[in-house]
C-alpha cells in the first residue's frame, strides 16, 4: 500500500514515523512536486493541484483537519484538485471535541461570573460587588449539532446551563432542544444569549451571523465564533457591539488570517481574539483514527468521517 503525505506546516518527519508505526506494511512518503507514482491513499492539507490531479486510483484522501471549506471552495477554480468518484473523508474529533469544550466553558463561564464587567471596573480602579447572573438568563444555543457541537453541548449541560443547538437535521439529545432547518432559526435564536457558532462553512452558511440574525438574540448577548470568519459579517457584529444589543464577542476564527492590524477588531475592548487555536489537530489522535479508517476500507467495512460533497461537509 502507497501513501502520500503533504502539509505545508506540520512537522513532516514525526507524522511519518508514526504514521508508519500503525501502518507497518505501508510504504509512506511525503509528496513533492513531480511526484506522479502510484499511491493508494492521500494525507493532505491545502493540497498543491498537481498532487491529486488525475489520480482516479486513489482510494480515499483524508484531510488533516475537521473543516474540508479549503479543499471544497477550491474546486471552483480548480475542478481537477480531487479526483472524480474518490472518497473524501475528514478528522472527526481526533482530541478537538475536548479542546472545543475547555474553550467553550472556560469563556461561557468568564462572561456567566461577569469578568468581562469586573476587569473593566479593575481598569477604573472600582471595587463594587455587581449581581450575579442566574443560569436561566444563560441559554447557550450553538449553531451546528455535529461532532464538536455535541460535545460542547454535554459539557455546558453540565454546568447547568440551558442549551439547544440549530442544525439542518433534528437531534434527539437527552435534555437539549433541538431546532432545525431555516424556518426553526427565528425560534433557536430567540431567548438565545449565549450563540456559539459549530458550523461547517458552505454557500449556505456563508454571512450567516449578520444584523437581522444578531438582532434576534436576547439583548445583552454574546458571541462565540469556534467556526468560521466567513460565517460572520464582521460590521454587523461591530455595529451590534455598538448599540448594545451584544455585550461581547470572542472570535477564534476570521475571513482574513491572520487578522490584519488593521482590523477593528483587535482595538475592541468588548471582544476578544485567539489566532484559530480552538482546536488543533492533534497527531497522535488523528494518525491513530486515519490507520483505523484505512484498515476498515482495506476490510471492506463501514468507516465514518467520509465528507458528503453534494453537502459540502
Ligand atoms: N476553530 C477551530 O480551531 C476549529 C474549527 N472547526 C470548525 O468546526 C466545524 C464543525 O465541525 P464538526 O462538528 O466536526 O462538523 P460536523 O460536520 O460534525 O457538524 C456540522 C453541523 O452543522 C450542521 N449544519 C451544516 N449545514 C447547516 C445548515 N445549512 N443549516 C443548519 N445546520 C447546518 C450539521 O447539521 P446535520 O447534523 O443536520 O447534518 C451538523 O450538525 C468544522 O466544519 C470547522 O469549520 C473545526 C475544528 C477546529
Ligand atoms: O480549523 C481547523 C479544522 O480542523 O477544521
Amino acid at each position: 500500500m502507497n501513501i502520500i503525505f503533504y502539509h505545508p506546516t506540520f512537522d513532516n518527519a514525526y507524522w511519518l514515523s508514526h504514521l508508519q508505526h500503525h501502518l507497518p506494511e505501508a510504504n509512506i512518503r511525503i509528496w513533492q512536486p513531480g511526484d506522479s507514482d502510484p499511491a493508494d491513499y492521500a494525507l493532505v492539507w491545502h493540497p498543491p493541484v498537481e498532487m491529486l490531479a488525475g489520480r482516479e486510483s486513489l482510494k480515499a484522501i483524508f484531510a488533516l483537519g475537521a473543516g474540508v471549506d479549503s479543499i471544497l471552495s477550491r474546486l471552483k477554480t480548480h475542478p481537477d484538485l480531487l479526483p472524480r468518484n474518490v472518497p473524501l473523508y475528514r478528522l472527526e474529533d481526533t482530541g478537538m471535541a475536548r479542546q472545543m469544550q475547555e474553550y467553550a466553558v472556560s469563556q461561557v463561564l468568564h462572561w456567566f461570573r461577569r469578568f468581562d464587567d469586573y476587569q473593566l471596573q479593575k481598569q477604573q480602579a472600582q471595587w463594587q460587588p455587581l449581581d450575579d447572573y442566574q443560569p436561566e438568563q444563560f441559554t447557550i444555543g450553538i449553531m451546528g449539532a455535529g461532532v464538536l457541537g455535541n460535545n460542547v453541548a454535554q459539557s455546558l449541560q453540565a454546568w447547568g446551563f440551558p442549551v439547544r443547538c440549530w442544525s439542518r437535521s433534528r437531534k434527539s439529545w437527552s435534555g437539549v432542544e433541538s431546532f432545525a432547518g431555516p424556518d426553526e432559526l427565528g425560534a433557536f435564536l430567540h431567548g438565545t444569549r449565549v450563540l456559539i457558532n459549530l458550523l461547517p462553512s458552505t454557500p449556505e452558511t456563508e454571512n450567516i451571523i449578520n444584523r437581522a440574525l444578531l438582532e434576534q438574540l436576547a439583548d445583552d448577548a454574546y458571541l462565540l465564533n469556534l467556526a468560521r470568519g466567513v460565517h460572520v459579517v464582521d460590521e454587523d457584529l461591530l455595529a451590534a457591539l455598538e448599540s448594545g444589543k451584544l455585550k461581547g464577542a470572542m472570535l477564534d476564527v476570521f475571513r482574513r488570517e491572520p487578522l490584519p492590524p488593521e482590523s477593528d477588531l483587535w482595538r475592541h475592548p468588548r471582544v476578544a481574539i485567539t489566532p484559530h487555536i480552538a482546536a488543533v489537530t492533534r497527531p497522535l489522535e488523528a494518525i491513530a483514527f486515519i490507520a483505523k479508517t484505512i484498515g476498515a476500507l482495506e476490510r471492506g467495512e463501514a468507516t465514518t468521517g467520509q465528507v458528503d460533497l453534494t453537502r459540502g461537509y
